[in-house]
């Protein structure tokens, strides 16, 4: 047995190529031999960098005995094949329009010759339209082909392939979405997220890094993340699926009015927050809601959702029923109702809008803002960007919920909707040209991972581990990261 190239001095017998803490073996591919009687061979495999990033290396042996290389392959090949984790078909949705518009290259170049050297085979589609994918998995779609479905875009792409394949699963299985009170069933498909967005949020909750060669070896190793799925709901009708962040008042109005400066590209986040800022808009209503009294943890733990965490399954929403435990109600004028069914965490705010949030506990972290000076809101948003208690002002209240509702004080029916639209348009016009207008309307909008709701009055549930993910959660990085103990040591 002989060390080999790239500067590892490695042996045959004592390789650990097994070890799932340090390394995930992907593939073995024999290189050409460099002379007859020896021909060396290649096998790949993830090596742990910095800031959670994955990296694919090789390691090369050379064995003069053809018989016990032959051997080592075969016994490797057959340690891979027993891994039934792993994904050997997937569908793959490539959205050419999201971020930078690099979707299709980052995937030709990252992602497939990864997907090809651990033999996973692929149907590529290059979305057309918005909503292609989800209506593709919603109605076409033949699923049982499939091991799992990779998205190639950002959260809103992510979006579409959850509300396909949860839409998906409920239809086949006889499940009315439009039943606050449903059991949903889960998708037993897991999704593989290759960030190509402009924000990456959900990449950065379950992977710690929006890296598309580090997801793609997450999506190889066969990596399992449930996650919870919150429901929305008006008056018994479906409105829209949530994973990350509902948001009323603050981030309903500046998404709203981002919206209609589309031509001025991502600056327009940071304009619209800015001119939100200014409004102060405040709303009132109710807020009832139902508390996650039998877990462990509050949204004020120090302790982060990591990987490994484990929650039990006979602890989420759905085996508790409602009348066992008392609602909560809160009235008021509120200048945010945020609930946050993870940490939110992004490269703008590190830590999130709830940084001790789980992704898959079965509740929500539902933050309530009420009416405040702008100096306090602006120390509220500020503390987003810190290491500080999120929480510790005495205008914010935190609760870990698993249900909740809003009413808006001069509640809407349907009819009544069309008319507050109209009025509402005016009035905001009104209001927009006066950035510092003190008089505020009646009504926010909801923004639900980005995208607006049509109406105030909502009901949200949360469904507790309804998808999975093709990821572990955010590792804990060792104290001298694997640098002092490379891998594959003698
Ligand atoms: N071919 C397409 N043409 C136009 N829009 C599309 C197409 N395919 C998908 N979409 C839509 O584009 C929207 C945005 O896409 P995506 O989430 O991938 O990127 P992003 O908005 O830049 O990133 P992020 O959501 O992380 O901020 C999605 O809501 C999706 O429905």
């Amino acid at each position: 047995n002989h060390p080999v190239s790239g500067g590892k001095q490695t042996a045959l017998s004592s390789v650990s190529f097994f070890n799932p803490e340090k390394l995930h073996s992907l593939t073995i591919q024999p290189l050409y031999p460099v002379t007859p009687s020896r021909p060396p061979s290649t096998v790949s495999y993830v090596e742990r960098a910095r800031q959670h990033r994955w990296r694919c290396s090789d390691v090369t042996f050379h064995c003069s005995d053809g018989a016990l290389r032959q051997q080592w392959i075969q016994t490797i090949r057959e340690q891979l094949t027993a891994l039934t984790s792993r994904p050997k078909h997937l569908l793959v949705y490539i959205n050419p329009y999201g971020g930078k518009q690099q979707g299709e290259c980052i995937y030709e170049q990252k992602v497939a010759p990864l997907f090809a050297c651990a033999s996973i085979s692929t149907d590529v589609i290059v979305t057309e339209h918005a909503n292609h994918a989800r209506d593709h998995l919603k109605t076409e779609a033949e699923l049982k082909k499939y091991d799992g479905v990779v998205c190639v875009g950002g959260d809103g792409m992510f979006s579409e392939i959850v509300h396909g394949l949860v839409s998906r699963t409920q239809r086949d299985n006889g499940v009315d979405q439009n039943s606050p009170e449903e059991k949903l069933v889960p998708c037993s498909l897991r999704i593989g997220i290759i960030p190509a967005g402009s924000t990456d949020c959900i990449c950065y909750a379950t992977v710690g890094i929006n890296d598309p060669v580090t997801s793609a070896l997450h999506v190889i190793v066969g990596d399992s993340q449930p996650m919870d799925v919150c429901s929305v709901h008006h008056n018994n009708t479906f409105l829209r699926y949530s994973i990350s962040l509902l948001g009323y008042g603050f981030y309903g109005d500046v998404l709203a009015d981002s919206e209609r400066k589309r031509w001025m590209g991502p600056a327009r986040y940071d304009f619209s927050g800015f001119k939100t800022f200014l409004t102060h808009h405040h709303y009132e209503g109710a807020v009832s809601f139902l508390p996650a009294t039998d877990i462990l943890g509050t949204p004020r733990d120090k302790t982060r959702c990591r990987a490994g965490y484990v929650t039990l399954p006979n602890l989420c929403f759905c085996s508790i029923p409602e009348y066992e435990v008392g609602w909560g109600v809160v009235r008021g004028k509120f200048l945010a109702i945020n609930a946050a069914s993870m940490s939110c965490a992004c490269p703008r705010s590190p830590m999130g809008l709830s940084p001790a949030a789980h992704l898959a506990d079965g509740t929500t972290d539902l933050i309530l803002v009420r009416k405040c000076s702008r100096f306090n809101f602006l120390r509220h948003l500020l503390r987003h960007t810190s290491k500080d208690d999120q929480f510790d002002m005495t205008f914010v209240e935190v609760h870990r919920v698993r249900r909740f509702r809003f009413t808006p004080r001069h509640c809407q029916n349907d009819s009544e909707l069309d008319l507050r639209e109209n009025g509402k348009q005016l009035f905001s016009q009104i209001c927009r040209d006066h950035p510092a207008c003190s008089c505020s309307p009646a009504y926010s909008s909801w923004n639900c991972d980005g995208e607006i709701l049509p109406h105030a009055a909502i009901e949200v549930g949360v469904h507790c581990q309804l998808i999975k993910l093709f990821a572990r959660g955010i590792e804990e990085q060792p104290l001298f990261e694997d640098l002092a103990n490379p891998p594959c040591a003698l």
